[in-house]
């Protein structure tokens, strides 16, 4: 039988998107259907760790579906970005240096959703890093 779902030639997606849920709804629901991808494709996620926003939606609907979890966060940001219970494994780090450095090394791949200052620095760090041939590892926003 047909698989429905073709393999992706990746394994660990990482996401970058807001610590708010924004203004618009059309964010959150983007934020589940990315998720339920992930999920349908057996894609493990890389995220940065909080259980706000966006970033709260997507790691909690993967976790939800079965899917691997690895949030990786700041020691100094777990007050503000965790609220209530996480999902999956959160692994703290030093300072956003390491975050951002944690989540390339984990990730195949790189997708951003909508967000504010900070997913807009973590998306252009990891177009600027494949630029300087840092990574080859495909960005999508
Ligand atoms: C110290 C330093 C390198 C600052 C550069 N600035 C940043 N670098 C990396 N991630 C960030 C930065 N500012 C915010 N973020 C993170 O980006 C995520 C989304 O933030 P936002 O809601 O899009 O806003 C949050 O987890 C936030 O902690």
């Amino acid at each position: 039988m047909e698989e429905k779902v073709g393999r992706s030639r990746f394994k660990r997606v990482c996401v970058f998107c807001g610590s708010s849920t924004g203004k618009r709804n059309c964010y959150k629901d983007a934020a589940i259907e990315l998720a339920q991808e992930l999920v349908s494709r057996r894609l493990d996620l890389v995220y940065g760790g909080g259980s706000i926003g966006l970033m709260g939606l997507v790691s909690q609907a993967v976790h939800r579906g079965g899917g691997n979890v690895l949030g990786i966060i700041p020691r100094t940001l777990m007050g503000k970005e965790i609220t209530g219970e996480t999902v999956g494994e959160v692994r703290p780090v030093a300072d956003m240096h390491q975050r951002k450095a944690e989540m390339a090394r984990h990730s195949d791949c790189f997708i951003a959703l909508p967000g504010g200052y900070g997913t807009l620095e973590e998306l252009l760090e990891v177009i600027t890093w494949a630029q300087l041939g840092i990574h080859d590892k495909p960005t999508v926003e």
